[in-house]
């Protein structure tokens, strides 16, 4: 994932991301809720060019941790499946440390050691916690015999007995991760946990799709407005559909030309990807209008950047 090194940050601060793995009802999202409190969270920042489902961020005056969501694991059965397998492979690869979670009252099997393989293999290098959750659920003895024979599945970088339910250890395991993140200013600003709008999510949607296979020649000079949006009027029966009137600002007639391609080409295969993502977001039918507009150096004209939605 991208993170702003931009100076200003302290050298002792760390911050990046984190995901907890593991089968499905091993109690990752309590947990979760229990590291970051229940408020199921997306920020407002703007400059990064990768998105991923945020779960929440718990900031702290040392350090920043940055909690993305993973859907649950299936074994794949279709080929939506594999490719959802693919987008939580992808995070895993992105993520600077991840939890993974076997229950204290279940033996670990053949579905944890399939994670534990894929992640083997698609996250070689990022650092893994084993977590043993619900130790509630079970007594002093158990939960060690657990430890151990987690610790013998893997390397782990650390092991660790919580129960998020009676909030026991979430306070160091929350230690443990942050030990693994690197040095980093902060990469959302203090306490801006909102939910973002609608629009800014359809603006993300359609930026991703814009820069896609063309990032280096767009760097960080693009950016989405989406000036209208509404449902339109339509006869009894038909699915609802939803005008949307989205503007890319580029800063040079150049960076124009490419976001339009040949006739204007590229231009539509944006919409067309985009408009997939944004009909799943509002769930109706969507009819969207794409304009490119050169706004010459919007990212030095503060007027352009709150028009943008980028204060300060
Ligand atoms: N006793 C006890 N129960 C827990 C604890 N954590 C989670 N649970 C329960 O275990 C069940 C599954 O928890 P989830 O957090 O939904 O599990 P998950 O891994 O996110 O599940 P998926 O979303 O299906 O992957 C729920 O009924 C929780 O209440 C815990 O620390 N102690």
């Amino acid at each position: 994932m991208s993170r702003d090194r931009s100076p200003g940050g302290t050298a002792d601060h760390h911050a990046g991301f984190a995901c907890f793995v593991g089968r499905p009802n091993v109690g990752k999202s309590t947990l979760l809720n229990a590291l970051v409190g229940e408020k199921i969270a997306i920020t407002s920042d703007k400059p990064q060019t990768t998105r991923r489902a945020i779960r929440g961020i718990v900031t702290r005056p040392d350090a920043q941790l940055v909690v993305v969501d993973t859907p649950g694991m299936h074994k794949p059965r279709t080929l939506l499946g594999e490719r959802l397998g693919e987008v939580i492979r992808g995070v895993w690869s992105d993520v600077d440390v991840i939890g993974f979670c076997v229950p204290a009252d279940e033996a670990i099997g053949p579905g944890d050691r399939r994670i534990m393989a894929d992640l083997a293999h698609d996250a070689p290098r990022t650092p893994v916690l084993g977590i043993v959750t619900k130790t509630d659920k079970v007594g002093p003895e158990a939960i060690a015999k657990q430890l151990l024979a987690l610790s013998q599945v893997r390397e782990f970088a650390d092991v660790i007995p919580v129960s998020a339910v009676r909030g026991d250890q979430v306070g160091l395991l929350t230690d443990l991760l942050v030990a693994q993140l690197p040095e980093s200013p902060r990469l959302y600003p203090d306490g801006e946990v909102t939910d973002e709008p609608v629009e800014t999510l359809i603006a993300e949607l359609v930026r991703e799709a814009a820069l896609d296979g063309v990032r280096d020649e767009l760097p960080h000079s693009l950016a989405v407005l989406v000036s209208e949006m509404m449902p339109r009027e339509r006869a009894p029966g038909r699915a609802p559909l939803t005008d949307v009137f989205a503007t890319i600002y580029v800063e040079r007639d150049s960076q124009k030309s490419i976001v339009l391609g040949h006739k204007g080409s590229r231009l539509a295969s944006v919409g067309r990807r985009s408009r997939v993502g944004i009909e799943k977001l509002l769930g109706t039918q969507v009819y969207l209008d794409l304009h490119v507009t050169v706004a010459k150096e919007w990212q030095r004209d503060p007027k352009q950047l709150r028009k943008l939605g980028f204060d300060g």
